[in-house]
């Protein structure tokens, strides 16, 4: 939508033929946005070569699980000087790799081609085109400038930064912070644990940025900050709303059960955390979500374990 908008020919690659169908034929994607009408500049396809044909921009946003395996079908399918642009919000298991980097580890393309689009931006928010920033980053900043040409319009302004690490590392690790604030929502805990989360999760998703090459100035931008809080304050989130609901007490199966979106944060927790571990960097809040997550730890004991850590200055 905002790419049409924005003046571009689009055309959406949908796994399904009958939703391709649906899209064209009723301007709506009923199964994701119901009620919201795309416009005219939208056509979709089930096939992937014809949405690829020709793209000045081709636009990535599977599950961040999935990217690897869907790319290395879609490689042959690129248009030779397209620019690759990530939507995704998180870090692949096992390789800890950020999705730009599985890009160009898939694709053999060169960083200064593949770009990403990130910041507060909860999709129903921009589907019903209310006012927001985001972050265009690539390495090369006249790549990052056409992006942002191809994607400005009156109620979507994005910002240009050439500072990919930072960005990804926002995008991703706000999803785990925002998990961690949904899941004391969820224990009936209020604006001061809220507060004290989101602070100190921008302390270490710092810590990890700067020992990993980012600037630190990134984190206190849209990528960072502005994402942080928009995913912590909305019931939108699927992250936080995941989050919520382990923190009401429903187990890791009841609450994948009844999400019906990607939440990234639920296995990019533990590719944070392995990145954390490699760079020797200390992230107490995504070691406390992995707990609660994946080992099954009761929020409550998480909560005074996080609390009883050793006394320190703020700036540590
Ligand atoms: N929804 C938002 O508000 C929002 C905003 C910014 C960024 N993002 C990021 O965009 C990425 C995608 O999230 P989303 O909101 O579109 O999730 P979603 O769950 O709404 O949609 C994911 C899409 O991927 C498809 N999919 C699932 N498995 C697949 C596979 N194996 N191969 C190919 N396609 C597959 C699904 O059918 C669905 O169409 C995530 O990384 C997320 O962090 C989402
Ligand atoms: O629904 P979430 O938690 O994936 O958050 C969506 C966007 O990343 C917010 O910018």
């Amino acid at each position: 939508m905002v790419l049409a908008d924005a003046g571009c020919d689009v055309t959406l690659w949908a796994r399904r033929a009958e939703l391709a169908e649906t899209v064209n034929s009723t301007r709506t994607n009923p199964d994701y946005l119901p009620g919201v009408e795309l416009p005219e500049g939208v056509r979709a396809t089930a096939d992937p070569a014809e949405a690829a044909a020709d793209a000045d921009f081709t636009v990535l946003a599977v599950p961040s699980q999935t990217l690897r395996g869907n790319l290395a079908a879609w490689t042959p399918l690129l248009a030779p000087d397209t620019v690759l642009v990530s939507l995704m919000k998180g870090v692949e298991l096992g390789s800890a790799m950020r999705m730009s980097e599985v890009i160009e580890d898939v694709t053999k393309v060169g960083e200064d081609r593949i770009a990403i689009v990130t910041g507060p931006n909860l999709a129903r928010e921009i589907a019903a085109r209310q006012p927001a920033a985001a972050v265009v980053a690539c390495r090369d900043e006249a790549v990052a400038q056409r992006l942002q040409v191809a994607c400005h319009t009156p109620y979507f302004r994005p910002y240009t930064n050439t500072d990919v690490v930072g960005c990804e590392l926002g995008g991703a690790v706000k999803n785990v912070i925002g998990l961690a604030v949904g899941i004391a929502d969820g224990m009936g805990l209020g604006d001061n644990t809220k507060g004290s989360l989101i602070t100190r999760g921008l302390a270490e998703t710092t810590r990890l940025g700067m020992a990993m090459g980012a600037d630190p100035l990134t984190f206190s931008g849209l990528a960072g900050l502005g994402d942080l809080v928009a995913t912590c304050s909305s019931p939108l989130s699927r992250n936080h709303t995941f989050g919520t609901n382990l923190g009401k007490g429903m187990t890791l199966e009841e609450t994948i059960a009844v999400t019906k979106q990607t939440a990234e944060g639920v296995k990019s927790c533990e590719s944070v955390l392995d990145l954390a571990r490699r760079h020797d960097v200390d992230m107490p809040i995504t070691e406390t979500v992995v707990g609660i997550v994946h080992e099954g730890k009761p929020p409550v004991v998480a909560v005074k374990e996080l609390m009883s850590r050793s006394a320190k200055p703020e700036r540590r």
